[in-house]
């Protein structure tokens, strides 16, 4: 069962799979407590960020002791939902999703481009790196077959809006847009947009202004 979380901020939720990540490297390397320092040199976070973090999930810390590996571990597992793998869908197989098809998760074996799709593709699907892409007249279809959940947008720009228009008519919860475009989707669906000259331009501003904290 995932535990109940009280209301945190989204710069810790975007940590936490950073979290479990280095959790399960030191748990791998036979770790059985870990100091909030010691996570700070490894994630390169300072160790303050990581104590606050960690206070919003309660008294996960013993002091002068450390966090307990296994128990912060299954504690983040279940709050991320590891327990069930996520079936991601790819649109758009161009130089951008041709390169996340050959990425495909491989550090994270519960989340997994499973099928994938593109106008250059035919109906009754091609293989690419392992995984069959099928033309979009068929997309509808192939996403409840294959119980996705969340989905990948790679498409050129003049065809994201598109893209997400039918894809609001399914039962996916969640796009991540890579287009610049800003999507329009129903309440039901949750877009993360990870737009590189944003990215970009956010990291000029913030060296140049070093001063103001992130
Ligand atoms: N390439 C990059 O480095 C990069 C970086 C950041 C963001 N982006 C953004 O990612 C998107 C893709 O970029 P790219 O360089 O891979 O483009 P691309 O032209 O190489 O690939 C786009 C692919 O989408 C397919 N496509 C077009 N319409 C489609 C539809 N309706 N359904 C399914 N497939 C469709 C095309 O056949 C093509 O294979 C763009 O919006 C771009 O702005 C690209």
């Amino acid at each position: 069962m995932r535990p109940e979380l009280p209301k945190i901020p989204q710069a810790t939720t975007k940590r936490l799979p950073l979290y479990y990540r280095f959790l399960q490297s030191f748990h791998n390397a036979g770790h059985k407590r870990v100091s909030s320092q010691e996570l700070s040199e490894a994630m390169k976070i300072d160790s303050a960020t990581i104590r606050r973090d960690f206070s919003h999930f309660g008294a996960l810390g013993k002091k002068g002791y450390g966090y307990d590996v296994p128990t912060l571990l299954e504690f983040f597992r279940k709050t991320l939902d590891q327990d069930e793998a996520a079936h991601v869908a790819l649109i758009g197989v161009g130089s951008l999703g041709t390169a996340f098809l050959k990425y495909n998760f491989q550090k994270n074996h519960n989340t997994k481009i499973v099928v994938a799709f593109d106008t250059k593709a035919p109906v009754e699907g091609m293989m690419k790196s392992e995984i069959p892409v099928f033309h979009p007249s068929v997309m509808e279809t192939k996403l409840a077959e294959y119980g996705i959940e969340l989905v990948i947008c790679t498409v050129p720009s003049r065809s994201a809006q598109e893209v997400a228009d039918r894809l609001a008519k399914t039962k996916i919860k969640g796009i991540l847009n890579f287009t610049p475009v800003r999507l329009t989707v129903p309440d039901t669906i949750r877009v993360h947009t990870i737009d590189l000259s944003v990215e970009v331009q956010t990291l000029i501003y913030l060296i140049r202004n070093e001063h103001i904290e992130d």
